[in-house]
């Protein structure tokens, strides 16, 4: 049955095609789905129109083929652009059942781009550029099968300066993760799923599923929900937002430790000025934020080493993340969430022994070397456990990109771990979703504070 969460390497992919074949499917056989189910799409999108398909020389020109052939018969007017032959016995076959003459350069309402999909080894020479870029003005609607071409599909780097936008991407038997990743998501438009058989497999990446959250026990009581100790520092602004935020996300209590005035705390939350360690001595804590606002001298640094010497299930954040070295987290038994945005990741890496390498060997490396999740921000969130498969969130709203919501992220992630109903990387899911859905219902140009505003009605959203 097609995974719609599943997310394959080229490797995997190739690999999946391979135990089809096995099944006693054929490569050709394989392209006829590939290429029927993509023209469905096209053909949704055509309306009637003219099509013109750029077809290159390996499969997913054989694609192309198929694509032309079902939608000439199908009665649509249909140009073939072919700057390569053939070079696969597949797509050889494909070209000849279509049957047609391919023709220099076309106009028409939908582009439909098979010139390169997982098989891409470089960047389009300036040829197939200028090629691939005429073509795609000449016409109003574009559409990409499998990959746009000049993206690489394992990391989503994009191969060549100036490509094309597109309307709608239309992947052949799993997601790549280029479909997920930025920069290559930005320019994909919608995305759409075929399915040529792909089978399940548990131990690949995938995409975040939905959470589903429950309501409160009908017993329960403040502590039993979750008390979450958030540890502010010399900017009271950053962990008041991650505080605040935490008592929308699930826990019953939500505690901020700071040795500053926190003149603007809401009633509801329980301002601490008392020690750090008679803080932490309280045996009812179930999870502990420490990062956003806590500075970065070394009294942030004592702060930070003592806290994760309690052994208490700890998220770490901001600056924490700049401190953090591996002798603090040696000989922790109790979950560990760290929560780096680009930057940070780097950071890490430097302290944890994972730089140079891209991002998706950065967060694995880095999940085995703190032996806890990595929640990797961005436009592209992805989160990792060790031993887990990669998970990516489905893109948010871009107005996240506000200063402090990464503070928010952290104080719901908290407030998961401190409710305690599921794994760790569960959790931060599950806190990912909440401030993506808080998000989008928050509309355009919010601040962070207004984010936390919306947090009970996202939550509604998942009961
Ligand atoms: N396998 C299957 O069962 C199925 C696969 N399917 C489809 O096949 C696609 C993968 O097919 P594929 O592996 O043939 O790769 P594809 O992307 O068409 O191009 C490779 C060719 O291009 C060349 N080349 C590469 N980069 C280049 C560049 N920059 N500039 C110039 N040339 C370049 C490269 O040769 P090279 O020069 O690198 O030796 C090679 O000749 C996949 O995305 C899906 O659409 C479906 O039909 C379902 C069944
Ligand atoms: N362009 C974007 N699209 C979607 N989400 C974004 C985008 N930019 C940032 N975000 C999200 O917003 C939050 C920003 O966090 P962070 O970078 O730590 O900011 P800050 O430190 O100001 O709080 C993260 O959850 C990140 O995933
Ligand atoms: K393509």
């Amino acid at each position: 049955m097609l995974s719609n969460r599943q997310i394959l390497t080229v490797a995997q992919m190739q690999a999946a095609e391979q135990a089809l074949i096995d099944e006693g499917e054929s490569v050709s056989s394989l392209m006829e789905k590939a290429g029927t189910g993509a023209a469905d799409w096209v053909w949704r999108m055509a309306a009637g129109r003219p099509v013109t398909v750029l077809c290159g020389p390996g499969n997913n020109g054989g694609d192309g083929y198929v694509i032309a052939r079902v939608l000439t018969e199908r009665g649509l007017k249909v140009s073939v652009v072919a700057p390569l032959e053939p070079k696969t016995d597949a797509a050889r076959k494909a070209r000849a059942a279509w049957g047609g003459e391919p023709v220099e350069h076309a106009t028409g309402s939908v582009f439909v781009d098979c010139l390169f999909g997982s098989g891409l080894t470089r960047g389009l020479d300036e040829g197939l550029e200028h090629l691939l870029l005429r073509l795609a003005r000449a016409h109003d609607l574009h559409i990409a099968v499998d990959l746009p071409s000049g993206i690489d599909a394992d990391s989503g780097e994009v191969l060549n300066d100036v490509l094309p936008i597109y309307d709608l991407t239309i992947a052949l038997g799993a997601w790549k993760f280029a479909h997920w990743m930025m920069p290559a998501m930005e320019m994909m438009g919608a995305r759409r799923l075929v399915d040529i058989g792909v089978g399940e497999d548990g131990e690949t990446a995938r995409l975040a599923r939905r959470p589903h959250l429950s309501p409160p026990e009908m017993d329960a009581h403040k502590y039993s929900r979750g008390l979450l100790g958030v540890i502010g520092g010399v900017m009271p602004g950053a962990s008041l937002l991650a505080a605040r935020a935490a008592m929308h996300g699930g826990a019953g209590y939500v505690k901020l430790f700071t040795t500053h005035p926190v003149p603007q705390a809401p009633a509801e939350l329980v301002v601490e000025h008392e020690s750090l360690s008679s803080l932490l001595a309280d045996d009812r804590l179930a999870a502990i934020l420490i990062g956003p606002g806590l500075g970065r001298d070394a009294d942030a640094h004592a702060k930070l080493a003592w806290t994760l010497g309690c052994d208490l299930p700890t998220v770490c954040d901001a600056d924490a993340l700049h401190l953090l070295e591996p002798v603090m987290v040696e000989g922790r038994t109790a979950p560990l969430i760290v929560t780096p945005h680009a930057g940070e990741l780097e950071a890490l890496g430097n302290n944890f022994g994972s730089v140079g390498l891209d991002r998706i060997d950065q967060l694995t490396e880095l999940a085995e070397a703190i032996e806890g999740v990595v929640v990797a921000k961005g436009p592209d969130t992805m989160i990792d456990a060790p031993g887990d498969p990669v998970l990516i969130m489905p893109p948010a709203t871009s107005w996240l990109s506000a200063a402090g919501t990464g503070d928010v992220l952290a104080g719901l992630i908290g407030s998961r771990l401190a409710v305690g109903s599921d794994s760790p990387s569960g959790h931060a899911v599950e806190a990912c979703w909440l401030h993506a859905e808080a998000a989008r219902l928050a509309g355009p140009a919010f601040t962070a504070g207004d984010l936390i505003d919306y947090i009970p009605a996202a939550y509604g959203n998942f009961l």
